[in-house]
């Protein structure tokens, strides 16, 4: 008997980033893995990225959260589900600022920009090799030379490498449809330079201020918008000199605002999140986890 029956969801997105919150505050419940994936194959509950919420760990932060993808795997970081999160617990207790928890660290929260978007204080990006991960040494992460397969080798090819909290590595096109990333993107996840595997987006950037992506998500596929990556590509295009340090990036779901500050480096990530349901788990959806 799953430990998870009764609990409360809500099903929210950012920018069509499917996001599951599931409230574990006042228990000791863990989401094992297949009971990930046994919500994420139903309709109802169907999640790119699920956010356990637990109770705080660090005494002033308003709640600790286990972040799983799609496959059961768990991950460090996720943007939109952290914006969704802050959403939920900021209109909770009618307050517009807290900060929440993560494998990865403390991530500052506040209601910001236009009406019903939050600003989250990502933190500074790592770009040393073994911080990535990659497998083998790279002095400059920039831009890194991979071995690809014969038929994108011509087409896409040295891409940028940041952790943001979680890998994620960057090829710049001119075209976002010059490589199938639905085909592409499962081959460069488990490329082994990635030790941990990796987030593949494919970035164009249209002006000193913007960039459109499209993001093939380790342990999820593709999605409509990954915060994570939006972040990974607007420093890796400062760091590049292909724009400047507030870029807007344009997703499929649509755009996030992306600053990278001056001073400490930490990176601003800002945008929507929204609730389409709430409801309580039952037995039922269970029945088949692994
Ligand atoms: N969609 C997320 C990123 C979720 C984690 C990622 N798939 C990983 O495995 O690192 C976001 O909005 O950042």
């Amino acid at each position: 008997m799953s430990a998870l029956i009764d609990r409360p969801y809500a099903k929210m997105n950012g920018l069509g980033n499917e996001i599951l919150v599931v409230d574990l505050r006042g228990t000791s419940a863990r989401v094992t893995a297949g009971e990930a994936r046994a919500l994420s194959a139903r309709p109802d509950t169907r999640f790119d990225q699920l956010m356990a919420l637990h109770d705080p760990l660090t005494p002033g932060t308003a709640g600790f959260m286990r972040i799983l993808n799609a496959d059961g795997s768990e991950v460090s970081a996720c943007g939109n589900g952290t914006r969704c999160v802050a959403d939920l617990l900021m209109r909770e207790a009618g307050i517009d600022a807290l900060t929440l928890e993560t494998k990865a660290g403390l991530l500052v929260c506040s209601a910001g920009g236009a009406l019903g978007e939050v600003t989250v204080d990502m933190g500074a990006p790592r770009f040393g090799w073994a911080e990535i991960p990659l497998e083998e040494e790279f002095a400059d992460t920039r831009t890194i030379e991979l071995q690809i397969g014969p038929i994108d080798a011509p087409l896409i090819h040295s891409p940028s490498v940041a952790n943001v909290g979680n890998p994620h590595a960057i090829f710049w096109v001119d075209d976002l449809d010059v490589v199938d990333l639905a085909r592409a993107g499962p081959m460069l996840e488990n490329h082994p330079i990635f030790p941990e595997r990796a987030n593949i987006s494919l970035a164009k950037v249209t002006s000193p201020e913007a960039i459109t992506l499209k993001v093939w998500e380790r342990g999820a596929g593709l999605t409509l918008a990954c915060g994570t990556a939006a972040c990974a590509a607007a420093v890796s295009a400062a760091r590049t000199r292909r724009t400047g340090r507030d870029v807007t990036v344009t997703l499929p779901g649509g755009p996030l605002r992306i600053v990278w500050r001056e001073g400490d480096d930490h990176i601003l990530m800002t945008g929507p999140a929204e609730l389409e349901h709430r409801g309580r788990l039952t037995a039922e959806m269970f029945s088949e986890a692994a």
